[in-house]
């Protein structure tokens, strides 16, 4: 007799390396299992575990090449990310993917370190003005409330993470209030508005336990989609299991403006990965089917994929809700500046230094995650008055790019995002490689896990192709439907960015906090109205960097500035068009 689904699926468990753990979805294995079985070369199993180690990573661990990849089954954009996992410790024994909650932790957030770091709460809560919208600090803003603060925390104690090491959900929120401090530092700074020549110090009391804590959750320096998703949400009843009809996620704990605004940005994005759980479960039967390859697994494998196409479809719907409770300009100007790492001043960023930590742990740490390749140095006398080189670090802000639900949905349906290689030149690390780095270390193994199964998806449907008519259309369906998230996403990423990039903002804005743009910066246009047209937004700069460094190598640099800003935004357009072009690409049939 033929196994069922779950019988199938045990027994893929069993012949290949996986055994089922508490709640994970999808389990992985421990370094001695994976010794005991054949491991494809170069599969995450096999390294090392690099990212906790508690000494930097070598610089020969850290090189891409060292990562042989199988052309066949490895989402090459994956295979560049060559961190291993920690399988070393039971809180990562699985990918951290709940059955219920998916890339969202099952358990409630802290919203509270124990009293021992009440100090870093009090800072969080002060910069937040309280929790009242308009009271937290300014942007670029050199008023007293910002100077004592900033101050406040020059002076704070360097406290060690020794008390946080046995509660996972406690390291969490470390990252989390840790990273909101260090970009209300940044960013309430007064020299905001100008570029800065020389790295930003950022005090020991942020840097010493925030790079303590990095290494242990596999994350980088700087705020990210985790932050302020994924450990930053809570249901209705917070100590109940979230769902989406039954216990939704209305609450999101801190911010920066303290506006439903900001919140509702949050939660749309923690209503998709809710929302995206399905198509989790869908993709671990999908894979048992295609285990078993059988007439059965195949029909079964057509209904699934056409279930996948209508959650991300339902995906895409959420996505676009943000309308509904974030208002475009507020984002542009009051919620967006917030966000930006130490490279959004492009190439020549001076980025982010770490003050109180040696050198090898933040380059060791999470370089790969870093835009461009060297850090900037200057000469500066920093807090122990002595004359030290300080090394800018370049991060990037938080984005939904860093969603491990989007990510592995592409990988399952084998969509790849590698640049395409020109002759002669090397390939650069994509925008979707270096977002890998800025996941949960256990959500960035689960996609390396995903890329190497050893029978994917679309191998099985073409291998079918010719009898299996049906199974290649629900493929394309699929990603028919991935294609349409991406053009419901560009909707939401013109009206929230480029359309609000072009306007400078209103005086009501400017008394909430916007920084007005340089009166050089507005013109009054045919319509009558101002416009901005020369802002070169971080964004801009970034996506350009990532799209054309290419090609800059072959052109003047001024040619390059000249486009940014001329563009104001099209760097960007171009960019989301690329991953849903990928997309397309990706079909069977009738692209
Ligand atoms: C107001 C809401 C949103 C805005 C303004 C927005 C804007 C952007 C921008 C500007 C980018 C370019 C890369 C970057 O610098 O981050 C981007 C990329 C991306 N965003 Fe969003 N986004 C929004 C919501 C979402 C949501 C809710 C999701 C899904 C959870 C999402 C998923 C992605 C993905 C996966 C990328 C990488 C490009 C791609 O795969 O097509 N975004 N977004």
């Amino acid at each position: 007799m033929r196994p069922t689904t779950n019988q199938a699926g045990a027994q893929r468990k069993r012949l290949s390396f996986s055994y089922p753990s508490r709640n994970g979805l999808f389990a992985a294995t421990t370094p001695s299992t994976a010794s005991a079985i054949n491991l494809p070369p170069g599969h995450f199993l096999a390294l090392p575990p690099t990212h906790a180690a508690p000494s930097p990573p070598s610089a020969s661990s850290s090189t891409h090449a060292d990562v042989p990849t199988s052309a066949q089954t490895v989402t090459p954009y994956l295979a560049a990310s060559n961190l291993a996992p920690n399988t070393s410790t039971t809180a990562s024994a699985d990918f951290e993917v709940d059955v219920r909650t998916g890339f969202l932790p099952f358990d409630a957030a802290v919203d509270k370190l124990p009293v021992e770091y009440a100090v870093w709460e009090e800072a969080l809560w002060a910069a937040r003005g309280e929790g009242v919208v308009g009271q937290g600090l300014g942007l670029g803003v050199d008023g007293f409330k910002e100077q004592v603060w900033r101050k406040g925390i020059d002076e704070m104690p360097v406290l060690s993470i020794q008390s946080l090491l046995s509660s996972l959900p406690e390291l969490r929120r470390a990252h989390v209030v840790l990273t909101y401090l260090l970009h209300f530092y940044v960013h309430s700074h007064p020299t905001l508005a100008t570029p800065r020549t020389t790295p930003l110090p950022i005090p020991a009391s942020i840097s010493v336990p925030l790079l303590a804590v990095c290494p242990l959750l596999g994350l980088p320096p700087i705020l990210t989609y985790a932050d302020t998703v994924l450990y930053n949400s809570h249901p209705v009843h917070p100590h109940a299991a979230p769902s989406f009809e039954r216990n939704p996620y209305v609450k999101s704990l801190v911010s920066f403006t303290n506006t439903p605004d900001e919140a509702h940005f949050y939660l749309a994005s923690t209503r998709c990965e809710l929302a995206g759980v399905n198509a989790l479960s869908i993709m671990r039967a999908s894979l048992d089917e295609a285990f078993m390859a059988d007439s059965l697994s195949l029909t079964r494998l057509t209904g699934y994929l056409n279930d996948l196409a209508a959650i991300i479809d339902h995906v895409g719907d959420l996505i676009l809700d943000v309308r509904n409770g974030c208002d475009p300009a507020v984002f542009y100007h009051l919620i967006r500046p917030w966000f930006k790492g130490g490279d959004s001043d492009g190439p020549l960023s001076a980025g982010w230094a770490f003050l109180g930590v040696q050198e090898e742990t933040a380059s060791g740490l999470s370089s790969a995650a870093e835009h461009g390749s060297q850090p900037s140095t200057s000469q500066q006398t920093t807090a122990g008055e002595q004359q030290q080189p300080l090394k800018g670090r370049k991060f990037s802000g938080p984005s939904a790019g860093q969603s491990s639900l989007i990510h592995a949905l592409d990988v399952f349906l084998t969509v790849d995002h590698t640049p395409k290689q020109q002759s002669g030149t090397t390939a650069e690390e994509s925008f979707m490689t270096r977002m890998l780095m800025y996941m949960p270390a256990p959500h960035r193994a689960f996609l390396q896990h995903l890329a190497t199964v050893p029978h994917p998806i679309r191998s099985l449907v073409t291998v079918n192709a010719a009898k299996r008519p049906a199974l290649v259309a629900a493929y394309d369906n699929a990603l028919e439907a991935l294609k349409r998230l991406r053009e419901k996403h560009m909707r939401i990423a013109t009206l929230y960015v480029i359309q609000q990039a072009r306007k400078p903002p209103t005086d009501e804005l400017i008394k909430m906090g916007a920084i007005p743009p340089p009166a050089a910066e507005t013109q009054v246009l045919g319509d009558g109205q101002k416009h901005v047209v020369l802002q070169p937004t971080s964004l801009s700069e970034i996506i350009r960097d990532e799209e054309q460094v290419l090609r800059r190598q072959r052109e003047e640099q001024e040619e390059g500035d000249e486009e940014v800003r001329g563009t104001g935004g099209t760097a960007l357009i171009k960019f989301l068009k690329m991953c849903r072009d990928n997309t397309a690409n990706a079909k069977l049939v009738g692209q």
